[in-house]
């Protein structure tokens, strides 16, 4: 069953911006098992618009991680096709960047040569490498840190450089796959207003996987459940918060909390 949510009644819809032009990833009927008479995922069909921030929850198990990795180009599916800006996923590529929830970053390298990394394998001039990692390490907040090694960082730092990394490749959609479950709650949350902030400049798609309802809602343009059954497509809703996304006050706004509780039922719903 796939249900839209009714908006929250008292919400201005007025004040969202509808970034959503056309579509970037595109799974048609898309079947996966990691071998094949067991199948995880079952004909699923999803769209992702440019500019869209998605996230899919669902219980543990449900495939939520596999399908990122069939967007990333990782896994290939036994049927049915996984398409990007129209043209077959054949394997992985910068425009699709992941970001892992412990991405590990290359202990012998500085800050910078590991935001750097991807070029190796790019035609891209030095200088144009300079101004765009400059550039990033502003965005995510490690100017000053550029020559300190993974070592001399918090978990939060490391993972803004795994983030910067991936974003520096000028991804035009961004995979994470519970990229702040490691860290705390404090780093967690700051980690997510820099995300909206970047995504808010980068005007790039992401697809999040995340346990955690809040993080969904507060991050998200629209939420994908998923059931555990044949990785099912079970609710989808989408939300609307205040503009900035990334203000705040939007984690203990009323339509927070409507959100909230429809999401938190519909995982309710599938126990
Ligand atoms: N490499 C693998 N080989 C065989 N089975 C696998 C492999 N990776 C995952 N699976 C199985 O596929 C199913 C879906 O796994 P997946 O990691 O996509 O789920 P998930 O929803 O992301 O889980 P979680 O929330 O626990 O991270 C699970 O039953 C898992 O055991």
């Amino acid at each position: 069953m796939t249900y839209m949510n009714q908006f929250p009644s008292q919400l201005d819809t007025t004040k969202v911006k509808d970034r959503r032009t056309d579509e970037i990833i595109c799974l048609e009927k898309v079947s996966f098992g990691y071998d094949k008479r067991h199948l995880i995922v079952k004909d699923i069909n999803l769209n992702i618009a440019r500019g869209e921030f998605v996230s899919i929850i669902g219980p543990s198990g449900c495939g939520k991680s596999t399908i990122l990795n069939l967007i990333a180009g990782f896994r290939k599916p036994i049927s049915g096709s996984v398409k990007y800006n129209g043209q077959v996923v054949a394997g992985p590529s910068v425009s699709r960047g992941v970001v892992f929830q412990s991405n590990a970053l290359f202990d012998w390298m500085t800050v910078e040569q590991n935001i750097a990394f991807g070029f190796k394998f790019k035609t891209v001039s030095r200088s144009e490498v300079k101004f765009r990692v400059q550039n990033i390490v502003k965005m995510v907040g490690l100017e000053g840190f550029e020559h300190k090694y993974p070592y001399d960082l918090s978990g939060g730092m490391r993972q803004r450089v795994a983030v910067a990394r991936s974003l520096v490749m000028q991804p035009e959609i961004l995979l994470m796959d519970e990229p702040f479950a490691a860290v705390d709650i404090q780093t967690r949350e700051g980690l997510q207003e820099e995300l909206l902030r970047l995504h808010e400049q980068t005007q790039g798609a992401v697809l999040l996987v995340t346990h955690s309802i809040d993080e969904a809602v507060f991050l998200s343009d629209r939420i994908i459940v998923l059931k555990k059954h044949l990785c099912s497509i079970f609710y989808e809703f989408k939300i609307q918060l205040e503009q900035p996304r990334y203000s705040h006050r939007n984690r203990i706004s009323e339509e927070f909390n409507l959100y909230r509780k429809q999401v938190y039922t519909a995982m309710k719903d599938l126990q």
